[in-house]
């Protein structure tokens, strides 16, 4: 490994800040990272890290303090200039045309791929192979550049997307720095550990900053963490000098207090919620079973094949199956939809928010009362007043940050959109059960244990919740029954009340 030290900054930050009206979302960060470095990047939500990286791809215009690039002071006018000074950003929520080649997404959408194309607008197809063949050498990935990206795996799409990242400053022959907003968030394990390889692997051409909010991972990948919080940078360590647990304290301000959960077993004389019986889906699931009982938290286990999310989205009503039947409530019928669902009170908080959860251009205050609006109404008449205290107790159940629920929900940070939507379900006075699929990616762990915290109260008041959780550590913590599914079929059931499988026994029954 390169001697850090002595090696120059590829990106020094002194005292960037960026506000949006009051809210000063970055404050005064200073930061140098050298070439070969893999430096976290982590903090609470709403702690200022995704403007950060929108001030570092040339999407916002920092308002205060200097960023230089190689030792060279840069102002970016777009993305195009951060591209053209190394600095490329992979979101999470991917950004490759599918229907498009390897290297027609490595080369076309970069300034420089650009170059490929001919004065007729034509492609030079052999050029575009070879650079795109030289893009992904450089990371060392063997994709074939002819591949259609709708045919790769979500890894195989990242490193697509770490190639296309650092395609301009290979050829520009600036040392790369690849951000990585949040990779891992929605990986199963396996392609975690892929994907963690690769990333170690960057070392050796440049330089990473990995956000992340699992500080398992970070200290694993990472050489250094540097931690935001309220806009501020407020450590940078080594992680060889630092402890998980400290970096919480660090992020959140308090120890970690996650409680000692006391289970049951389900009692002999109650009736689910929810019953689920040979439910099946020609490829995507196959005779399912699954009973859910009011008062407890029923997690389904499973790789990206296994169908437990057609499963959830099943339940809610949001999409057909082949055969079986689903019973809510007492209701039993082969065509449920989620208008049924929803009045027979089916709660659904989904994994794609963005396009399903939330409408981002409206006040969080109405996304919050918007499937139940009658808790702020009388009849046809709305009671903005009340909606905005409902919204204001939810805000304090759920640390939502900042507390004004009257902003439109689009302006609050990723975590607390989160929030939002699932505040929105536990409104309701009226639910019966609540399906939960992944509903704590993206949030910070301090955030995790607070919405935790809060579907145990709901459940403790009756409600059957079924939850699709990101992690095996995840069911084993909140649940009360695992139900695991393989290929579409269940390969394992627990009660933890009485049941106590080993990690390592439920993996081997999702693989
Ligand atoms: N476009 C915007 N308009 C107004 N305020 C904004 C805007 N974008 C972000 N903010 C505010 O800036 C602060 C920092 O938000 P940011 O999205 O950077 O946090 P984050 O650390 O990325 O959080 P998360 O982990 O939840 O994604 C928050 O208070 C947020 O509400």
């Amino acid at each position: 490994m390169s001697d850090v030290t002595t090696t120059p900054a590829v990106l020094h930050l002194d005292a960037v800040s960026k506000s949006f009206g009051s809210n000063h979302a970055v404050r005064g960060v200073s930061l140098s990272i050298r070439s070969g470095e893999v430096i976290g990047l982590i903090g609470e939500n709403g702690a200022g890290k995704s403007t950060l990286l929108k001030i570092l791809s040339g999407n916002y215009r920092h308002d205060g303090g200097t960023i230089a690039v190689n030792g060279r002071e840069v102002q970016f006018r777009g993305p195009a200039d951060a591209l053209r000074a190394g600095i490329g950003v992979v979101h999470q929520e991917q950004s490759l045309f599918t229907n498009l080649t390897v290297a027609e997404n490595i080369e076309v959408n970069t300034p420089i791929g650009r170059g490929g194309i001919n004065r007729l607008g034509l492609y030079n197809w052999r050029r575009l192979h070879a650079d795109a063949a030289k893009a992904l050498d450089l990371i060392g990935s063997h994709l074939n550049p002819r591949t259609r990206v709708s045919d790769l795996s979500f890894v195989d799409r990242q490193m697509v997307e770490i190639a296309r990242a650092i395609r301009v400053s290979a050829s520009s022959h600036t040392t790369p720095l690849v951000i990585l907003d949040e990779p891992t968030a929605i990986l199963e394990r396996t392609e975690t550990e892929i994907l963690e390889r690769e990333i170690s692997k960057l070392r050796n051409i440049g330089s990473v900053i990995f956000v992340s909010h699992r500080l398992d991972e970070v200290m694993r990948i990472c050489d250094r963490v540097v931690v935001m919080r309220d806009g501020e940078l407020i450590a940078d360590r080594r992680v060889d000098d630092v402890t998980e647990e400290e970096l919480f304290r660090l992020m959140v301000g308090r120890e970690t207090h996650a409680a000692v959960r006391d289970r049951h077993s389900i009692e002999p004389d109650s009736s689910p919620v929810i019953s689920i019986h040979d439910l099946t889906k020609a490829g995507a699931y196959t005779e399912v079973s699954i009973d859910a009982y009011p008062g407890r938290i029923l997690a389904i286990l499973g790789t990206s094949g296994s169908g437990r999310e057609s499963v959830a989205r099943a339940i809610f009503g949001a999409e057909g199956f082949d055969s079986g039947s689903i019973s809510i409530a007492g209701y039993s019928g082969h065509h449920l939809s989620i208008k049924k669902a929803v009045a027979l009170g089916v709660g659904y908080v989904p994994a794609e928010r963005k396009t399903e959860g939330m409408v981002g251009e409206m006040p969080a205050d109405q996304n919050i009362t918007l499937t139940h609006p009658g808790s702020a109404a009388i009849g046809p008449f709305e009671l903005p007043r009340r909606r905005l205290s409902l919204a204001r107790m939810w805000f304090e159940k759920l640390d939502i940050r900042p507390r004004e629920p009257e902003h439109m929900l689009q302006d609050f940070s990723g975590g607390n959109q989160q929030k939002v939507v699932l505040a929105k379900w536990l409104n309701s006075s009226e639910l019966k059960a609540l399906v939960l699929d992944h509903p704590l990616r993206g949030l910070d762990p301090g955030a995790g244990e607070t919405v935790k915290a809060q579907i145990r109260s709901v459940c403790d008041d009756g409600t059957a919740i079924i939850l699709i959780p990101d992690t095996i550590e995840e069911a084993l913590d909140i649940a009360d029954d695992i139900v695991v599914m393989r290929d579409g079929r269940i390969s394992g059931v627990y009660d933890l009340g009485h049941d106590n499988p080993a990690t390592l026994d439920l993996l081997e029954r999702m693989l």
